[in-house]
């Protein structure tokens, strides 16, 4: 699967833009602040229906402009793929295929496997474990169209639940019975997404471990961990021993919403004990694992964009990572540069086709 073709409307900061691209390596270079984030966003809007970046959508229109369009034309399976992304304020985004919108946007994720390796993905490490929640999502999401179902229904129940627990304590009232609706219906849809996640993780790590240890050439004890609540005991007996506690936060302060990923270095959080570099190689190889465990899942090479890849990597490492299509017709990758002889130097030793565009 390749893109073949992408066009801006009003996307960031481009007005209108089209650029016809490799089925390999494709790089975009140019100095700071140019756009070449903005072209890698708007591949990862065709495949995800939201930026990488900035998920306000109305932040993603072209200052003073009302809409924008983003237009992609993949190579699937010897078919073309017509892709259409737009939004206009103050209505709701559209994501149409050869012409059909779709209904809901879930139904597209996975259809067009891809991968982002961008300086962002630190906050994996820094930020809260929301950030590494979704991360997980999205790996299981892009080969498996349940799971995200699942999750989307699991949201909407604790936000009636939640809404319900506020309910009782504005009306100084309790009804057991609508609670207990909900209760039997999360721990239905949170039993089956722990079981995701469980079986995510125990295929996951071995291929993250790999990655690792292939990037920093080191023996270090790292570790990928998944955390949850669930893994202790059934959701159904936790929200039931929570409620005293939920009705006084009036929100729900148990369930697969609370799980985390535990990153460590010999024994250690990663986020207060490693180096930058140690922090940085583990974020590639998470990032790198998803890349082959969504390869193996979805049986397609995802696209992978390259933002920045020299703020994270030396030479030798960006040439390995770009060797990944090398022995693969499928594979296409996007890398954007501020230096267009470094990023030459390291596409011309693949023996690839390549284009290298300016903005
Ligand atoms: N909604 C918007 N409307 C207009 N311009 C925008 C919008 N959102 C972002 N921009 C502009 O896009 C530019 C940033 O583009 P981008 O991040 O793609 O640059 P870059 O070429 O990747 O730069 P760097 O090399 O610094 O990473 C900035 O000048 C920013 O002001």
């Amino acid at each position: 699967m390749f893109l073949r073709h992408l066009s801006l409307v009003n996307y960031k900061n481009f007005d209108s833009k089209t650029l016809e691209f490799d089925p390999v390596i494709n790089c975009l270079v140019g100095d700071n602040g140019v756009g070449k984030t903005n072209v890698l966003d708007a591949i990862y809007h065709l495949s995800f229906g939201k930026s990488y970046f900035n998920p306000v959508s109305t932040q993603n229109i072209k200052h003073g402009t009302e809409f924008f369009v983003v237009e992609g034309e993949f190579e699937k399976e010897n078919r073309t793929e017509k892709i259409i992304c737009s939004f206009k304020k103050g209505t709701k985004k559209v994501i149409k295929r050869n012409g059909k919108p779709y209904e809901k946007f879930s139904e597209h994720i996975g259809f067009l496997p891809l991968v982002m390796i961008s300086p962002a993905d630190r906050d994996l490490i820094l930020e809260g474990s929301e950030t590494r929640r979704k991360f997980m999502d999205e790996v299981i999401s892009q080969s498996d169209k349940s799971y995200l179902q699942n999750l989307i229904k699991y949201n909407k129940v604790i936000s009636q639940r939640n809404s319900l627990l506020k309910y009782f304590v504005a009306n100084h009232t309790f009804d057991p019975n609508t609670l207990a609706i909900y209760n039997e219906q999360l721990h239905g849809l949170g039993t089956e997404i722990h079981k995701k996640r469980v079986e995510f993780i125990e295929s996951f790590i071995p291929i993250f471990q790999e990655q690792y240890q292939h990037i920093s050439e080191k023996d270090e004890q790292i570790l990928l961990s998944y955390e949850s609540q669930l893994s202790e005991r059934p959701l159904l007996e936790l929200l039931e021993s929570n409620l005293e506690k939920d009705r006084a936060l009036q929100y729900t302060s148990v369930g697969i919403h609370k799980d985390d990923l535990g990153f460590t270095i010999a024994g250690h959080p990663i986020k207060k004990f490693g180096s930058q570099g140690q922090q940085k190689s583990f974020l590639i190889a998470l990032k790198l694992a998803q890349f082959h465990f969504i390869k193996e899942l979805a049986n397609t090479t995802p696209i992978l964009l390259l933002d920045d890849i020299f703020d994270k990597l030396d030479e030798h490492r960006v040439s390995q990572i770009v060797g990944l299509v090398k022995n693969d017709n499928f594979g296409q990758i996007f890398i954007s540069d501020t230096h267009p002889e470094r990023t030459e130097n390291v596409v011309k030793n693949i023996h690839q086709s390549y284009k290298i565009f300016t903005l």
